[in-house]
């Protein structure tokens, strides 16, 4: 029998003061593990503007002072840190990375944004992080104490392919960092959290900045949390707040028993195959 998780979510608002950023970061993180989050996650980009060509200034190797503030205040609170993502900086590339954190401090696993957010729609939102950015290569889970979660960032949702991988590595909890904003924002987040739900089987988390209308990329906000049955358990609107979830992983089981479409997949006549990891 596991444990249930309690689940934080933080919506903040972006601070271009990167000291700021943290501080506001660490006292959520501390206030919510004084209502008891086990597991707190951070907004895309939640130390620096998303603006593709602010990303270098803002880069930090991993190791950093905002890996090191994540990994003390996943300690000092012994819980588990989804540290949203940052601009990390490696030799001569950036990644838009996320850095998971267990209660010892430790950092578990790392999730470098594997499909970049370029995108130029008519009349609405044009984006190009390839701008700056390298993406990452690799699917990430980690293990827990409650049992596996999945971490890919934003865009990465539109990607069932890679919900699938999360999934048949055993992830029951996929979270998703993300700042949507405000042209596919209100079309797609829901629809997308909602849909890779149901389709996995699993609970979904997107977890989004505070809409500043005065930023030059205006995130859509709505950060939520989404049963395997496809529920909306929690939603935040476009201000700063947070959201607490209580995650059953004895839930996801519930679901697949009375609809097994995970066991009715056709895998004698098709299959998913990650071809490489880590190039
Ligand atoms: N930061 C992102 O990846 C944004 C993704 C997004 O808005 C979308 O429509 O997809």
């Amino acid at each position: 029998m596991s444990r249930k998780l309690c689940l934080g979510v933080i919506q903040m608002a972006v601070d271009e003061q990167k000291a700021n950023a943290l501080k506001k970061a660490v006292s959520n993180i501390d206030y919510l593990s004084t209502k008891g989050a086990n597991v707190v996650v951070l907004p895309e980009m939640f130390n620096c503007p998303y603006e593709t060509l602010r990303f270098p200034d803002y880069a930090e190797t991993a190791g950093g002072t905002s890996y090191q503030t994540m990994a003390e205040a996943a300690k000092r609170n012994g819980i588990y840190i989804i540290a949203g993502s940052m601009p990390e900086r490696e030799g001569t590339k950036i990644y838009n990375t996320s850095f998971i954190f267990g209660p010892d401090g430790n950092c578990l696993g790392r999730h470098r944004k594997m499909h970049l957010f370029d995108i130029d729609i008519q009349n609405g939102q044009y984006f190009m992080e390839s701008e700056t950015l390298t993406p990452g290569n690799d699917v990430t889970v980690v293990d827990t104490e409650f049992g596996k979660i999945g971490v890919a960032l934003c865009y990465d949702v539109r990607f069932p392919e890679l919900a699938r991988l999360m999934t048949e590595q055993g992830a029951k909890l996929l979270i998703y960092p993300a700042a949507f904003n405000m042209t596919t924002g209100p079309m797609h987040w829901e629809l997308l959290l909602r849909s890779r739900a149901v389709d996995q089987q699993v609970f979904t988390v997107g977890c989004a900045p505070a809409r500043q209308y005065d930023s030059s990329y205006i995130s859509y906000g709505n950060s939520m949390i989404v049963s395997p049955w496809g529920d909306i358990m929690g939603r935040l609107n476009d201000e700063e707040g947070y959201l607490l979830g209580e995650i059953d992983f004895e839930e996801v089981a519930h679901v697949r028993t009375q609809l097994p479409v995970i066991t009715q997949l056709r895998k004698d006549l098709y299959e998913l195959k990650l071809l490489k990891e880590s190039l």
